[in-house]
């Protein structure tokens, strides 16, 4: 008898977009974007101010149309399948979507009732989810008594609590200290770990993405330059600068491809590199 070589089918990837494009006026905020996050990874989207990754997440999260080019979720075309689409996913916005006047209990369970949890596990699957990001202690505090950590892992929470199979997150750690970005990091880890659901993130703090994610896609000006392991990046770097790769940082691979005009010079409106970003909101939150 001969052994079966037949390769098992391929999971359907958990977002496909294919020459993603889209414009504002005369800006194009997208422009041809080709991108696969695999099932049960964790996949950074990275890029300074003004790349594109938010028009981009917008686009698979449904909440912009898709003009040009074809974007799916676990196969479902998110042009033409929005609410099966919507079902899937669990969304934490860069604008703060907690009510600082409601208890932490509270936010999670309006979520709930949103999301059409069915009433008869509506409190298991609010303790679940709280619990998860580790806030069931504070569950019946306001949230505008939480810290800036806390009230992202209770966003967290709102996302989570309607089982999503991919879990989007659009700058999940901005303006907040090491340790909180630390913790923030450790939930979704653990969630993932847990649920084997598929998370992609936007970030232009590369360390984090460098430490966190499976792969990455560097994107500029509404293209991707590179993409692959933080390792598998920094090594070929490396290799072609015949330099140390311990010495090599994704920031260094996204200078390397994104060319001169990370720095802004040519683009006054956009303005300013990783570094010139990271001061930047460092000194808005003094
Ligand atoms: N509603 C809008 N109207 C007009 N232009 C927009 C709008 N939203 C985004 N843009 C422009 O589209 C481009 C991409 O913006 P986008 O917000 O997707 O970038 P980003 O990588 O998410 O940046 P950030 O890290 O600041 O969130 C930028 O040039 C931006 O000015």
């Amino acid at each position: 008898m001969t052994a079966d070589t037949t390769p098992a089918p391929k999971a359907e990837a958990a977002v496909r977009c294919t020459g993603l494009t889209y414009s504002f006026g005369a800006t194009r905020a997208v422009d041809g974007l080709d991108l696969t996050v695999e099932q049960g990874e964790v996949f950074g989207l990275l890029g300074p101010n003004g790349a594109g990754k938010t028009t981009a997440i917008r686009a698979i999260t449904t909440l912009l149309p898709v003009p040009a080019g074809m974007v799916s979720v676990f196969g479902l075309d998110c042009a033409r399948k929005k609410m099966q689409v919507r079902r899937l996913l669990g969304y934490v916005p860069q604008q703060l979507s907690a009510d600082s006047g409601l208890t932490g209990r509270e936010n999670v369970e309006l979520f709930a009732r949103v999301f059409d949890v069915p009433r008869a596990e509506r409190r298991a699957r609010v303790d679940e989810a709280l619990a998860a990001v580790d806030l069931s202690e504070a569950a019946g505090r306001l949230a505008g008594t939480y810290s800036g950590g806390m009230v992202r892992r209770l966003e967290l929470a709102q996302a989570l609590v309607s089982a999503p199979r991919l879990l989007i997150l659009d700058e999940p750690t901005i303006g907040l200290d090491p340790l909180a970005r630390a913790g923030v990091w450790d939930c979704i880890a653990q969630v993932r770990a847990a649920t084997g659901m598929s998370v992609l993130v936007t970030t232009h703090y590369m360390d984090e993405a460098d430490e966190h994610c499976a792969r990455v896609a560097l994107m500029h000006r509404g293209r991707i330059r590179a993409m692959g392991a933080p390792g598998d990046l920094r090594a070929e770097l490396a290799a072609q600068l015949d330099a140390d790769p311990a010495r090599v940082s994704l920031e260094d691979v996204f200078r390397h491809h994104a060319g001169a005009g990370l720095t802004g010079a040519d683009r006054p409106d956009e303005g300013g590199d990783f570094r010139d970003v990271r001061r930047s909101r460092a000194a808005a939150r003094r």
